[in-house]
């Protein structure tokens, strides 16, 4: 049996009315087309699901994009109306979500919104708009046109030499998309930047120390994941994570039947 991926929904109210927990099938295409697992949502919601519980669920977990931001009260600061809209039941979920997968190795993968919740999980501290920062650039989804042009490829990111994200790509640099608004600011102390755009935003990261699987890109590599030769490799080895998981979870007892 494939390893099962617990993707994290965002809220939403369709049509304005009705209330949502949903997420990008983008999303559940590249975890089962290219990472090779069961893709399967769950609502970030703390009323409705249990850390614990979803942890003993999934053998890996990935943390999406989303439009809301995290609450800047996560990282100790005060909201401002810069810090634009928040999904308060998600941040609930996710952060102490991520922390516990983290710490027993189990497979954790953010992409955007899903890479700020990891690198505020271990400490670090989020800017609200980049691009009002000296010398940044704006990173932000284009507002209109077709998805593939809000889902082109716009930057470079160069990764540390020799670094995880490097040996994964086997290559330096790389081109991504990019649409996001907020970024990291300080990050925590085992928080360790390894890519960065031209601008110095950062864009890869991973726990050090974390004894599993726990890389985060600030990027989309969902879109297009089956053919862009950036987001395969990260997506195949986000699979072979979650597949060493649930191989360790299944002990010699369990597969006597
Ligand atoms: N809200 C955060 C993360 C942005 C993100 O996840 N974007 C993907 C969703 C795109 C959309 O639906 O707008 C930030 O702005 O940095």
């Amino acid at each position: 049996m494939r390893p099962i991926v617990g993707i994290i929904s965002n809220h939403y109210l369709i049509n304005d009315q009705y209330p949502a927990h949903a997420n990008g099938s983008m999303n559940t295409d590249a975890v089962s087309k290219v990472a090779g697992a069961m893709p399967l949502t769950f609502p970030g919601d703390p009323s409705v699901v249990g850390i614990d519980e979803l942890l003993e669920t999934f053998d890996g977990f990935l943390l999406t994009g989303g439009r809301p931001n995290v609450h800047p009260e996560e990282y100790g600061e005060a909201e401002t109306e810069a810090h634009g809209t928040f999904d308060r039941n998600r941040d609930r979920v996710a952060l102490p979500l991520i922390r516990a997968a983290v710490e027993r190795g189990q497979p954790v993968l953010g992409i955007c919104r899903g890479f700020q919740e990891i690198a505020v999980a271990f400490g670090s501290t989020l800017h609200p708009e980049i691009r009002d920062l000296p010398g940044r650039t704006n990173h932000r989804m284009p507002p209109d046109g077709t998805l593939e042009e809000k889902f082109a490829l716009r930057h470079d990111v160069h990764f540390t030499p020799g670094g995880p994200f490097a040996r994964l790509m086997r290559s330096e640099t790389v081109l991504t998309n990019t649409l996001h608004g907020q970024g990291i600011k300080q990050p925590g102390p085992r928080v360790r930047i390894d890519g960065w755009a031209p601008d110095e935003t950062p864009e890869a990261i991973f726990i050090d120390g974390a004894p599993g699987f726990a890389l985060a890109v600030q990027w989309h590599p969902e879109w297009n994941a089956d053919d862009d030769p950036v987001s395969r490799p990260l997506f195949e080895a986000f699979g072979d994570a979650c597949r060493a998981w649930r191989a360790e979870r299944s002990t010699p007892l369990q597969r006597a039947g």
